[in-house]
């Protein structure tokens, strides 16, 4: 089995030039898949409020569910590194709030480390985390638990201000501790000046070109599970969705016209026993 991925390993890949690899799970099977795969780090992402709960956002996410689904998660992995991501208004409170929920998802997980959505105004929290020992990724550009504030899903950093004001944040998180940064929706040479200007922290992007040291996906997207609205920078690898609808549509008319189960898929027993049960 190959080492375990660690926040060490991460900074080491950026210093290297070795792009990082990133994906989201939310279960044990999952977890287990991506993991054999290869992985080099699993995102149990608050975006379960869309893809596993079927919620229109984040928002409704809960310490209890990320908990619930982290645990699950980090049973399933060998080596990938585990970061569970902070529901909204789980920090945003008090950088007392934040450290208390980060420590309540580390320990009752077993995680490696938290991720939290903002820039300058997370700073102090993301302070408090690396100081206990947490490993923390910042995550700017769009923050989906701000949806409401940013008036939509939109690519940010699009003015030479909204760009300055990225990099900023970037900086200060970096310099907060953070050893990685998730960069969502930002033009491609926006997150490429961002990852140059960053020394220890690594960018992962989505939505953010080639240029970061690495890439995130949620992983219902990328194996073409999620029906409806799939966002611009998803590019899809498998079409599960369709092989799930035929498998199981085969299985219905198995059972339908009694081919299945068939002798292969049953236990027999003596017919001396049916024999005797009847008499
Ligand atoms: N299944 C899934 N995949 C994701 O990537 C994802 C989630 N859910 N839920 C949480 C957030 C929300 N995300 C989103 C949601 C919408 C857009 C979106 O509407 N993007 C537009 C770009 C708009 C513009 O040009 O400004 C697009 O067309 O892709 C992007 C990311 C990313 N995250
Ligand atoms: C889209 C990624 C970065 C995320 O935060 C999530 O899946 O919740
Ligand atoms: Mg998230």
């Amino acid at each position: 089995m190959n080492k375990k991925v660690t926040n060490l390993t991460i900074k080491k890949m950026k210093q290297e030039g070795t792009p990082i690899s990133m994906i989201t799970a939310y279960d044990y099977i999952m977890a287990q898949n991506v993991d054999e795969a290869g992985i080099d780090m699993i995102l149990v992402g608050d975006s379960l409020g869309n893809v596993v709960m079927g919620h229109t956002s984040t928002l409704p996410v809960t310490m209890e569910d990320m908990i619930h689904h982290t645990a699950a998660v980090v049973r399933g992995v060998k080596r990938a590194l585990v970061v569970g991501d902070m529901p909204f208004m789980s920090y945003q409170e008090s950088t007392q709030q934040a450290l208390h929920n980060a420590g309540r998802l580390m320990k009752e997980t077993g995680c490696d480390a938290v991720k939290l959505e903002g820039g300058a105004s997370v700073c102090e929290a993301v302070k408090a985390m690396t100081t206990a020992g947490i490993p923390v990724v910042g995550h700017i550009g769009l923050t989906p638990q701000s949806v409401h504030q940013l008036g939509g899903f939109r690519v940010q950093g699009k003015n030479s201000e909204t760009a300055k004001q990225l990099i900023a944040d970037a900086l200060k998180l970096e310099a907060a501790g953070a050893f990685a940064i998730t960069l969502e929706c930002v033009p491609t040479d926006i997150a490429t000046e961002i990852t140059k200007a960053l020394h220890t922290a690594a960018t992962i992007g989505i939505g953010a070109g080639n240029g970061t040291d690495g890439q995130v996906l949620v992983c219902t997207d990328l194996l073409g599970m999620s029906s409806g609205f799939r966002p611009k920078f998803v590019k899809t690898y498998a079409d599960l969705h369709q092989t799930i609808v035929d498998a199981v549509g085969q299985y219905i008319h198995d059972v339908k016209d009694r081919s299945f189960p068939d002798e292969a898929h049953g236990f027999a027993v003596d017919p001396e026993v049916v024999k005797a049960m009847k008499e």
